[in-house]
């Protein structure tokens, strides 16, 4: 593992090869021109475990080169050769599962149960998208004049960049990748400076699954750096298309960025979904969804529970159920067995949810329980938290929490709660609980996101296109034809018949 002997490995891998920790282009283990490194801490104890390359802008050409010459050849590999490619990669993910588990563990700060929950999530995506690399078709048309044919070609668009965050590292880039692969592009990753090892790891298996160098590469980058490397990405003129999944205020920075050139962009940004439990709920149905929902990976999903609002006649009896569940909570290192929530991934998670917490109480909410940052082995851990009284004005109502906070907003009737769901800039996910067929059919229709959940807290998956509206982003991953679409160009042939003698 390159420069990283100088730190104290925390655990063990059954496959020892995993493990890199330099910048991967072209097929080789390399450091930035600069030879700064920065530090991969365990949000658990916050103790540096090892250090990756700090790249900067002045690195960016030589991979986008790199993934360009990579393209040349791989646009013209046929579709089934790709689809082979994917199910190998996909088949060697699943056999170092346990391994790939560890490092984001180590990484992310989720248990190891949600660690395995989300490389089985991701492995749906390389699984669907070798499915869907054979899938790829143009269209022939009926011409308006008789001597005339119309058909259109799908080709891939060339180099692409991935801008992905720390959350879900693994789900991320297979998302992003197998749909770019899967086409016919090359990608090069920039992973979040959180979790660069996860993503090293996949490139290492993209490798031993054949793909050819240059078909995934990836450039690792601090904070600081991160601008400044992304943007040089982003700007390249071969780079053709950037995916980012992150925050609204960078992915517009993003769009801003790539409008110069007009280069194609799918933007997964920010949350503030709702989720609306009616008095005919299941509660025992809303109570497990949205439970599992709100606390994966300590509340740090996009799509997640920001704002719980319940029906008056359920709502004393569903707060008292979740507070006794709450309490159940075992906070702790993600690598421990009794462990059921992990640490938040950074410390500036800490501030936020502390900030956002005495905003609430200032403006007269109720803390019912939590509140407060755990002090445990030097962590980055913060206490389930339950708060009733919300009101709109609150920043907690507003902002993207990102942390285990749980906030509760009581409700009379449908029409009021539609509205006070759809009133924020974002439009990712809302979810609803009610057996009223009908009832569920209308707030299907009248909620403003891009993907709603009826009687579910869990919309995520391979064949599920992925993608929110408003302030939430544009473009869609996952599901039939339309994630490989962001990485295809569309061709039309139009073709005159000699007329015949
Ligand atoms: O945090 C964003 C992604 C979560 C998911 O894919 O379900």
């Amino acid at each position: 593992m390159g420069s990283a002997q100088k730190y104290e490995l925390p655990f063990k891998l059954n496959n020892p090869k995993l493990l890199h920790n330099l910048s991967f282009v072209h097929g080789e283990w390399k450091k930035s021109k600069s030879g700064k490194m920065f530090e991969v801490v365990d949000p658990g104890t916050g103790k540096a475990w090892t250090e990756c390359p700090t790249n900067d802008a002045s690195d960016v050409d030589d991979a986008v080169q790199s993934s360009h010459k990579c393209f040349e050849g791989y646009r013209k590999i046929s579709p089934r050769q790709r689809a082979q490619m994917l199910f190998k990669w996909d088949s060697l993910i699943r056999e170092n599962r346990e391994d790939i588990a560890t490092i984001l563990v180590y990484e992310t700060g989720k248990p190891r149960a949600e660690a395995y929950g989300e490389i089985d999530y991701s492995t749906g995506f390389t699984w669907w998208f070798a499915g869907e690399a054979e899938r790829i078709q143009g269209s022939v048309f009926t011409p308006a004049l008789p001597d005339r044919r119309v058909f259109t070609i799908k080709q891939p668009l060339g180099v692409a960049a991935a801008l992905v965050p720390w959350n879900f590292p693994i789900a991320m880039i297979l998302r992003k990748a197998g749909a770019a692969l899967a086409a016919g592009c090359t990608m090069i990753v920039k992973p979040s400076p959180e979790t660069p090892i996860t993503v090293l790891t996949l490139a290492y298996l993209a490798d031993k699954a054949g793909f050819p160098k240059g078909a995934l590469n990836v450039l690792t980058t601090d904070l600081d750096k991160t601008p400044e490397l992304s943007e040089a990405l982003s700007r390249h003129d071969l780079v053709k298309k950037v995916s980012f999944t992150g925050s609204t205020r960078v992915g517009k920075l993003v769009a801003k960025i790539c409008s110069d050139n007009l280069k194609k962009v799918t933007l997964e940004l920010g949350g503030n979904c709702p989720v609306l439990i009616f008095d005919d709920a299941n509660i025992d149905q809303a109570m497990g969804q949205i439970f599992a929902l709100k606390y994966r990976h300590a509340g740090q999903a996009c799509i997640t529970a920001n704002r719980i609002y319940v029906q008056s006649g359920i709502f004393e009896k569903f707060l008292e159920r979740w507070n006794a569940e709450t309490k159940k909570i075992v906070v702790g290192h993600g690598a421990e067995k009794e462990t059921t929530m992990g640490p938040v991934t950074t410390a500036r998670g800490i501030e936020k949810a502390l900030a956002l917490v005495e905003d609430a109480k200032k403006k007269g909410a109720k803390v019912h329980m939590g509140g407060n940052k755990v002090s445990k082995n030097g962590g980055y851990f913060f206490e389930p938290t339950v708060i009733t009284g919300v009101t709109a004005d609150m920043d907690i109502a507003k902002e993207e929490i990102f942390a285990p906070v749980c906030t509760f907003l009581k409700f009379e009737t449908e029409e009021e709660v539609v509205k006070a769901a759809n009133d924020t800039s974002m439009g990712l996910a809302s979810y609803c609980f009610t057996k009223n067929v009908d009832r569920l059919w209308r707030l299907f229709e009248n909620l403003e996101a891009g993907m709603i959940g009826l009687n579910t807290g869990n919309s995520s998956a391979a064949e599920s296109p992925f993608g929110g509206i408003k302030q939430s982003g544009y473009g869609k991953e996952s599901g039939k034809d339309v994630a490989v679409a962001e990485y295809l160009i569309t061709k039309t042939g139009t073709f005159t018949l000699e007329e015949q003698a």
